[in-house]
């Protein structure tokens, strides 16, 4: 059988280390895309001469035509550009719009059949919007949000449990913004949910709420410390168990910026939700009941990612 075929459309600091991770788990031939010509063959290259030592068989290209991207199976966007300091992700929106529009039109062309993963931020309006430059289904577009969050959200939980990250679930819903919703009452350790852990005395509600906030905010806490760029270790990886789930129709349970069709009283927005992601790619929206404080905060969210996708009809009407 032939081995699958996975496009990495922006090869910057995402992009190489998906490249990578992807090589390093054998998920199949890997082409990396990028318009600054020589970035993508110098990468694909160096990790290509990795495989040896590592002991994966990918071949690894790089290209600055989409002809390269031809029947992928799999496209990971992160094409466009990160934030800097004193910046939101917002202020992304015009200069990532038009970087969709050119993937998308790619995209298109070249790989219909592919499994879209969108990294790019504002990410919910960005991958809103892709999916309506390519004319994707819209169940194989999706963005990649929420399994980065739920893990900045696990990780700090462990922290202050003392307890394998292996053995804390979370999930964080809603935009990926300021406004993102981490659902204690969904985030557990072994199965039992953060308010029961309150109670039984191995947090206090003032520390969890200390550890949302640090989750809302952990985009900008590494902006901060880079200074030139945003984080990419832990998004490529987030990145990556996405595609694998869809790749070997692992049927994962994993919140993702899907499109919404009236769930949760949505209608033709992408925004963080629990899915199912297996070889039909959104194979489900997991529609769970939210109470009143969290249904608050939830649909504050969607309204904040709407202002987004009312700002890119503005740039671009053909979008409405
Ligand atoms: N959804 C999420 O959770 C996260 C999203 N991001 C976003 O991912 C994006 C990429 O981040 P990095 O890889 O760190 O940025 P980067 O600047 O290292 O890489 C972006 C690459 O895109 C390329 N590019 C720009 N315009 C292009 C075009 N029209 N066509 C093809 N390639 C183009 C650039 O040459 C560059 O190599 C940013 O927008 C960032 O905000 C970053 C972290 C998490
Ligand atoms: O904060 C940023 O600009 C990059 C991002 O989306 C994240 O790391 O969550």
């Amino acid at each position: 059988m032939a081995r699958n075929k996975i496009a990495l459309i922006g090869s910057g600091m995402i992009g190489g280390t998906l490249a990578h991770l992807a090589g390093l788990k054998e998920l199949g031939d890997i082409v990396l895309f990028d318009i600054a010509d020589g970035i993508p063959q110098g990468k694909g290259l160096d990790i290509a001469q990795s495989s040896p030592v590592e002991g994966f068989d990918s071949s690894l290209t790089g290209a600055s035509d989409y002809a390269a991207i031809e029947g992928a199976d799999v496209c990971i966007v992160t094409a466009g550009v990160p934030r800097k300091p004193g910046m939101s992700r917002d202020d992304l929106l015009g200069i990532n719009l038009k970087v969709m529009e050119q993937v998308g039109a790619g995209i298109k062309k070249y790989a219909p059949n592919a499994f879209v993963i969108c990294i790019t931020n504002p990410l919910d309006a960005m991958v809103w919007a892709l999916q309506k430059f390519s004319g994707l289904p819209k169940n194989k577009v999706v963005g990649m949000a929420g399994v980065l969050d739920s893990s900045r959200f696990r990780l700090f939980l462990s922290q202050e449990f003392n307890v394998s990250v292996k053995d804390v679930t979370a999930f964080v819903l809603g935009g990926h913004g300021d406004t993102m919703v981490p659902l204690a009452r969904y985030s557990t350790v072994a199965g039992i949910p953060l308010p029961d852990l309150v109670q039984m005395g191995w947090t206090t509600k003032e520390k969890l709420e200390q550890i949302i906030q640090r989750t809302r905010d952990g985009g900008a806490e590494i902006v901060g410390l880079l200074k030139t760029g945003s984080a990419y270790y832990a998004p490529a990886a987030s990145a990556i168990e996405m595609a694998e789930a869809y790749l070997k129709d692992k049927k994962r349970v994993l919140p993702c910026a899907a499109h919404l069709s009236g769930q949760y009283g949505v209608k033709d927005m992408y925004v963080g939700v629990p899915t199912v992601i297996g070889a039909g790619g959104v194979e489900r929206i997991i529609e769970i009941d939210l109470n009143k404080g969290e249904r608050e905060a939830f649909d504050k969210s969607v309204a904040a990612v709407a202002g987004l996708c009312e700002a890119c009809i503005e740039i671009a009407p053909g979008l409405k």
